[in-house]
């Protein structure tokens, strides 16, 4: 261990110095700057961490993969995943912060710390499994992790461009987690989600108003370069006609996040009346759908529609199959306040809330029989307990239940095989949320009229230093800076339907501002003015906000 461990410091003195005096944190979407230039050495000492996660949990492949996601071209980051496809465990959160920030002569022993503190069995072989988007610097990015793996004498699985969800999927097959995974490649998840996607549909892609046919915004990513892959499976079941499709700047006027805080249609994909267009974010972990009407105007159907269309639709199928299995919704404090009303009072699904960060939302919804959780951002997915799979599964070859029980459980159990249970993933949401419209024939319009959301906004404020903001109660409340919460009630109260919070963000070095009204330019309203006492009590930087 200790020639190991010494070669380790050598190599990364030689190969990859730490830069820069720069502290950098492992936050809600791990490692992620704006400086990506300069991230080699942060990955180099992630592949090493990698190793030890590995060994830690006994020799199971761990995932490792560069990407900023919705964040611009020149930026970059890099996430672990643990074994079930989960993101990385909290505590090891730390571990990670701390390695990252480690002078070159310390890295040997802040290893050696974390095997202590994990008691590690050197003896255990690794193995990691590494992916990239799209961006210019992915691959250096990518070769420093891989010297750092190898050179801590772990295995290394390359799986070059793939979409963050499809190397949580590999990660989870190649640990055998749940009878439900496949093949750990690409051509396995496909036929899988697909061939379930499919058996689902039969033989009739048309269904009352439900057309066969989406547009698909790629945002410039890897989400569009892989589905093109998928197409080759989906034959005529479903059309997609793709846009954004890497031939433009990634993430620059297109993609999820752009279309979700932008509230407009992405540029790059022609306008269609009433078409059905979904947008993905960079690596393809997020999905919004929205349309644009025959009087030009354009609605957006974000996380939280998609959260309430599936658990509509689960919920269905649970009371049919009579397997008496309990079903929960997860939210953020982003959620539209009338979703969370459509949910409890109309589909009298149990809601929770959480903080921001998919780890929150994922933990919370496995304690259900089956979760749904979405980011009203569209990053969410459908977990089953191993209670609730062993149930269904079983149900499924029950013969002897009355045809309508059946049907209802073999639909549960084929849905199970189009979700990727382990992350959001905007290619098996697309397919889930496709496979209900048709169920239901529903246009993109029916959807959309189950509820109506609340108008909203969101604003960014820039502050010396971001963390004077704490908050309780699911982000919900804000403790610090004093009086800034008494300031926000008072604003709020001023609005009918209002409602808003902030919060420092975990991915950007600024502080997010929410809020919700019953008229749009209320809603912009009350946001300019809690972003105004932000900028007043938490040491906002430079002018205050102004209408834009
Ligand atoms: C309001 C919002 O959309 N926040 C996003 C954003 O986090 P922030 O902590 O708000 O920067 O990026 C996260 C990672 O992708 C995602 O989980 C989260 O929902
Ligand atoms: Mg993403």
């Amino acid at each position: 261990m200790a020639d190991v461990v010494s070669n380790v410091k050598k190599v990364g003195l030689e190969k990859y110095p730490r830069q820069g005096p720069r502290n950098i944190q492992y936050g809600t979407a791990g490692f992620r700057t704006r400086w990506a230039e300069d991230l080699d050495y942060v990955l180099y000492r992630v592949g090493l961490l990698a190793v030890l996660r590995s060994k830690s949990k006994g020799g199971a492949a761990i995932g490792l993969m560069i990407t900023a996601s919705h964040n611009p071209e020149p930026d970059n980051g890099v996430k672990l995943i643990d074994p079930f496809g989960e993101m990385l465990q909290q505590r090891w959160e730390k571990f990670a912060t701390r390695l990252a920030n480690a002078s070159d002569t310390e890295l040997d022993s802040a290893l050696l710390e974390i095997v202590e503190a994990e008691s590690i069995s050197w003896e255990t072989q690794a193995l990691v499994c590494v992916g990239q988007d799209t961006r210019p610097s992915s691959p250096g990015l990518a070769q420093a992790a891989v010297t750092g793996i190898r050179t801590m004498g772990g295995k290394v699985n390359d799986y070059g461009i793939v979409t963050t969800p499809m190397l949580h999927y590999f990660v989870a097959c190649i640990n055998n987690i749940g009878s439900a995974y496949s093949e750990p490649t690409e051509d396995g998840y496909f036929k899988k989600i697909i061939t379930a996607f499919k058996k689902l549909r039969g033989d009739k892609p048309e269904n009352g108003k439900y057309v066969p046919s989406v547009m698909f915004d790629g945002a410039n990513g890897v989400g569009a370069m892989k589905l093109e892959a998928g197409l080759l499976h989906l034959h005529d079941s479903l059309q997609v006609q793709l846009y954004n499709n890497g031939t433009g700047q990634l993430n620059y006027k297109c993609g999820a996040d752009y279309i979700k805080v932008q509230q407009c249609a992405p540029v790059g994909v022609p306008q269609k009346s009433n078409a059905r267009c979904v947008s993905v974010d960079g690596d393809a972990d997020r999905i919004v759908y929205y349309y644009i009407d025959t009087h030009d105007k354009f609605h957006l159907l974000d996380g939280d529609r998609i959260a309430t269309l599936i658990a509509g639709y689960l919920m269905e199928l649970i009371k049919k199959s009579d397997l008496g299995l309990q079903l929960g919704l997860v939210q953020t404090a982003y959620a539209n306040g009338s979703s969370t009303s459509y949910i409890s009072k109309t589909l009298k699904v149990p809601v929770a809330c959480v903080p921001t960060g998919v780890k929150h939302l994922h933990h919370k919804a496995m304690e259900y029989d089956i979760g749904v959780y979405f980011e009203a951002n569209g990053h969410g997915t459908v977990t089953f307990s191993d209670f609730a799979t062993r149930c269904i599964c079983s149900a499924a070859e029950d013969l002897s239940l009355p045809a309508d029980q059946l049907h209802a459980t073999e639909t549960l159990a084929t849905l199970m095989d189009v979700i990727n249970q382990t992350v959001g993933d905007a290619i098996s949401d697309m397919l889930i949320v496709e496979t209900v419209l048709h169920a239901r024939g529903w246009s993109i319009e029916d959807w959309e009229a189950t509820y109506t959301d609340l108008p909203n906004r969101q604003l960014k404020v820039v502050v010396k230093d971001r963390r004077v903001i704490e908050t309780t109660d699911a982000e919900r409340v804000c403790v610090t800076p004093a009086g800034l919460q008494d300031q926000i009630n008072m604003l709020v109260k001023n609005f009918p339907n209002g409602r808003s919070f902030v919060r420092p963000s975990g991915t950007e070095d600024i502080v997010r501002v929410y809020a919700e009204a019953d008229t749009q330019a209320s809603a912009d309203r009350l946001a300019l003015q809690v972003a105004s006492v932000v900028h007043q009590l938490a040491g906002g930087i430079g002018s205050p906000p102004v209408p834009e």
